[in-house]
């Protein structure tokens, strides 16, 4: 839709017939967004080369685990000179790769022409035009400009971006400080809690950020703060929606059957398990959620474990904290 408002002729491609269908024919998507009419300009189709024909741009949307067998599939499609955005958030969590990574593997073509665009950005509201702003990171600056101007419009502001791991590690570890502002919330903790919460997640997203590469000062902008911000507080949010309900006693298959759309916290969860691990970089919230997703662990037992953990002082924790 912001493509198309900025008069770009977009091709959606979609797996299912029938939503390419609905697309062309009643201009609507119900399923994820119920009561919206899709701009003009917009055209779906089933057929991937079709989609891809002759385009400048390819915006990857699908969830994390499916970006790789969607790139494979799309890959000999894509115009040599198309720049390659995705908006996914999370890591491959086969191989705990970022996934831009997964992109360069799949199209190594395009090496130099891969961004990410990242930040908060619920698409509820994107597609009522209320203002909302993000970054595009790109290695190469050429492409995080072209990005640029093909999204940014009055209603959707785009800020370029040099850092992609800080980008991409920031707006994937936000979903799992998010399911547990959602559960924070459901268990009847206050606005003290989820301040901790998104404060002190805020380090541990930066300690293992900065571990892989990442500039800690990206933490600090849209796709680290604003992202986690928004996640943690918004209606919107999946993550927080079944952080929610988990704090009623839902099991996690139910929640993910229930939601019917991607909760990307749930497998970012085991990938920054594993990730804090390899990088010897303590997650202490990142941890705890672990326990309570795949251990069955109690989550009040988990708030009392963060709470009673020794005494420290807050710089040098938000800096060092490491497994050692
Ligand atoms: N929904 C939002 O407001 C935002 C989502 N994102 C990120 O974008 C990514 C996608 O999120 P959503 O669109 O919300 O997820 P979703 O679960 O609502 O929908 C994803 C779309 O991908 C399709 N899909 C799933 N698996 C597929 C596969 N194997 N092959 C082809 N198509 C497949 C689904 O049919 C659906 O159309 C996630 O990484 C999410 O974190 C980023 C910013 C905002
Ligand atoms: O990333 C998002 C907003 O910026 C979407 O978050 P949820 O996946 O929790 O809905």
């Amino acid at each position: 839709a912001v493509l198309a408002d900025n008069g770009h002729p977009v091709t959606l491609w979609s797996r299912s017939r029938q939503t390419a269908e609905e697309i062309n024919q009643q201009k609507t998507n119900r399923r994820y967004l119920k009561d919206v009419t899709l701009p003009e300009g917009i055209d779906a189709t089933d057929d991937i080369a079709k989609a891809l024909d002759d385009t400048h741009l390819v915006l990857v949307v699908v969830p994390s685990q499916a970006v790789r067998e969607t790139v494979r599939k799309a890959s000999p499609h894509i115009p040599d000179q198309a720049l390659l955005v995705h908006a996914a958030k999370g890591f491959e969590r086969s191989t705990l790769k970022r996934i831009s990574e997964v992109l360069e593997e799949e199209s190594p073509s395009h090496q130099g022409r891969i961004a990410v665009l990242s930040g908060p950005s619920h698409a509820e509201e994107v597609i009522q035009r209320s203002p909302t702003t993000v970054v595009v990171a790109s290695q190469e600056e050429k492409s995080a400009k072209a990005a640029q101007s093909f999204l940014n419009n009055q209603s959707f502001r785009v800020y370029t971006h040099s850092d992609v791991v800080g980008v991409e590690v920031g707006g994937s570890l936000k979903n799992i400080i998010a399911l547990g502002a959602g559960l924070s919330d459901g268990l009847g903790f206050g606005d003290n809690a989820k301040a901790a919460l998104i404060t002190r997640g805020l380090a541990e997203m930066a300690r293992l950020g900065m571990a892989m590469g990442a500039e800690p000062i990206t933490f600090a902008g849209l796709s680290g703060v604003g992202d986690l911000v928004v996640t943690c507080t918004s209606r919107h949010s999946r993550n927080w929606r079944a952080g929610n309900l988990l704090s009623r006693g839902h099991s996690l298959d139910e929640i993910l059957q229930q939601m019917g759309m991607v909760v990307e916290g749930v497998k970012t969860t085991q990938a920054a398990h594993d990730l804090s691990n390899r990088y010897g970089v303590e997650m202490p919230i990142a941890s705890e959620l672990y326990e309570v997703l795949f251990e069955g662990k109690d989550p009040r037992q988990a708030v009392e474990d963060l709470m009673g953990r020794g005494e420290t002082n807050e710089l040098n924790e938000m800096i060092r904290g490491s497994l050692s």
